[in-house]
């Protein structure tokens, strides 16, 4: 079995961009099953661009444009995704606040890819969105509906949405923006038991703070990868200064005395 087989997601020299804009240059990772692995980069890195990509949704786009391989458990992003190898938490969850849906119901939805096409409730189903709600500390405000939750505890249902999925790879975008100090210990805590249960978990920030305790992994993105690896490697002051120098002014926090984010 070459390396190649024993990774959960495997990119080979991806191109891919916009009218007018490259996004994404020669852009080679590949991610080790069970990880968590943090993706690091500037506003207008590519970031949201590769996972576009993972998802299979860049083609999408009107005017996208790609060039490379992607493979995730060693098949095509888009037939990964109706395979329910992969769940995705966004940064932006785009909730009409006025839409009658309860916390319970929007945690539900994640189990849409093992109904079939009744959609209909099992009670495998409903055990999934009980331990989600659990795990994220929801189960109190299952009832309630999810326009009338506080921004970290959104986030909270969309992680839990996620994990009822129980996709063996989840993407989540920016998890920490906008998140209180404490969902972002709850969702890091909970990302971290996943990855122990053999979860491979994906994350993009700019934000290094909170990095260094959570990831194993780095990807350093600046529309190439500019360094990747095991987070104590990636996560040197001499490595970020290399790779990051001006961007530490440009959306990074310093990471401070010692390198320590
Ligand atoms: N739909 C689009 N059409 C044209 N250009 C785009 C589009 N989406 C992104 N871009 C451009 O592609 C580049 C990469 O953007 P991308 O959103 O992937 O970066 P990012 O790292 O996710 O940024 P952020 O942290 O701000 O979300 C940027 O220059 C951006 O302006």
């Amino acid at each position: 079995m070459t390396e190649s087989q024993h990774d959960a997601v495997v990119v080979e020299s991806l191109t891919a961009g916009y009218p007018g804009v490259t996004a994404l240059e020669e852009v080679s990772l590949r991610l080790r099953p069970a990880r968590i692995t943090a993706l690091l980069g500037a506003n207008g890195s590519g970031k949201s661009t590769l996972f576009a990509a993972l998802l299979g949704m860049l083609g999408k786009q009107s005017g996208a444009l790609r060039s490379g391989a992607v493979r995730i458990f060693g098949t095509a992003p888009g037939q990964a995704r109706k395979q329910n190898l992969v769940s995705f938490v966004p940064q932006h969850d785009h909730i009409d606040t006025t839409f009658p849906i309860t916390v319970e119901q929007t945690v539900l939805t994640g189990r849409y890819g093992h109904m079939g096409f009744t959609r209909r409730a099992r009670p495998e189903d409903h055990r999934a969105v009980d331990r989600a709600l659990e795990q994220v500390g929801l189960s109190q405000l299952r009832s309630r509906s999810i326009g009338a939750l506080s921004g970290g505890q959104r986030k909270r249902a969309f992680v839990a949405r996620s994990i009822a999925q129980g996709a063996p790879l989840m993407l989540l975008d920016e998890p920490f923006a906008g998140v209180d100090r404490g969902s972002e210990e709850l969702i890091s805590t909970v990302l971290k038991d996943l990855a122990a249960a053999g979860t491979t978990v994906l994350i993009s920030t700019h934000h290094l703070e909170g990095v260094a305790a959570l990831a194993d992994d780095v990807v350093l993105l600046h529309r190439r990868v500019l360094a990747a690896g095991p987070a104590e490697d990636v996560l040197t002051p001499q490595q970020l200064s290399a790779a990051f120098g001006s961007v530490f002014s440009a959306g990074f926090s310093n990471p401070g005395p010692g390198g320590n984010p």
